[in-house]
């Protein structure tokens, strides 16, 4: 059962056309892999399904209830979780701060500021939140302040915070941008740990290697639209995706 449909969605940026008649469907459960050459307009159509951009025209269904024209706040809140490539955490905060203010902001559907100290002492979304942090390995800097971190912690608390909010749908864009071997390995290890199996997942991602260890579908856009999809392996071999690639160097 798809829980996203895209259909016919296109987006122009004055005479440039980003996303021309995109049509994408994600199975529920699965982890969807959206790839492609620099510019083909990934980011454009994860900008389109969190409501930073809004499609010119086209429909984007999630969970049976239109995105389009809803708020990026309301489309958290309806199921939608994103980890972005430049984190989005509270620098001057504890970590423990950091996953606290999500985890309330879904429990009440609002959030304020002062109202952190109270819920500190509510047991419930306190374990969830140590709980998170746990998950994502972060347990022991619970009391650092979070512009401390390095890169990839502050990557991991961005995912803790995003998942702390147990959404439907999570969208990740280049999760492993910037890192090292080592350190893509790991995140590796973590998504399928506590994501993969967990939470439908659209990964928009470069590095090939992660893409084919975590995707089970994988759809290939070039120049605004979607050329190929299918599974990993029917994927590798296809000469429209070589092409797509410039005679394939990236896979
Ligand atoms: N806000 C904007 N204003 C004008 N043009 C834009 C804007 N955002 C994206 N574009 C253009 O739209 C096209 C698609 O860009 P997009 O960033 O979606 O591609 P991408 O596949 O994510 O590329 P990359 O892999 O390099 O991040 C590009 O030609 C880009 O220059």
């Amino acid at each position: 059962m798809s829980i996203l449909q895209i259909s016919g969605v296109n987006k122009s940026f004055g005479g440039l056309r980003a996303l021309s008649n995109v049509n994408l469907s994600v199975e529920e459960g699965s982890v969807h892999a959206v790839i492609g050459p620099n510019g083909a307009g990934k980011s454009t159509l994860l900008n389109c399904l969190v409501g930073r951009l809004i499609p010119d025209t086209g429909s984007v269904t999630f969970d049976g209830k239109s995105l389009v024209g809803l708020q990026p706040h309301q489309i958290n809140q309806a199921g939608v979780g994103r980890v972005f490539q430049t984190p989005e955490i509270f620098g001057e905060l504890s970590l423990i701060d950091n996953v606290l203010i999500p985890t309330l902001a879904r429990r009440d559907g609002t959030f304020k500021a002062n109202t952190i100290p109270r819920v500190d002492q509510q047991k419930e979304v306190n374990e969830r939140a140590l709980q998170m942090l746990e998950d994502v390995g972060l347990t022991s800097k619970r009391d650092m302040i979070a512009n401390n971190l390095s890169r990839g912690d502050k990557r991991r608390l961005e995912l803790a915070m995003c998942l702390v909010q147990r959404p439907k749908l999570l969208l990740l864009d280049e999760p492993t941008a910037g890192m090292s071997r080592a350190d893509t390995n790991n995140t590796i290890d973590l998504l399928q740990r506590i994501v993969v199996g967990h939470v439908t997942m659209i990964i928009i991602e470069h590095d090939m290697h992660v893409v084919f260890s975590l995707a089970q579908r994988i759809t290939v856009m070039a120049q605004g639209t979607p050329i190929v999809e299918g599974e990993p392996d029917s994927i590798k071999g296809d000469p429209r995706v070589q092409e797509a690639y410039l005679g394939g160097a990236h896979l």
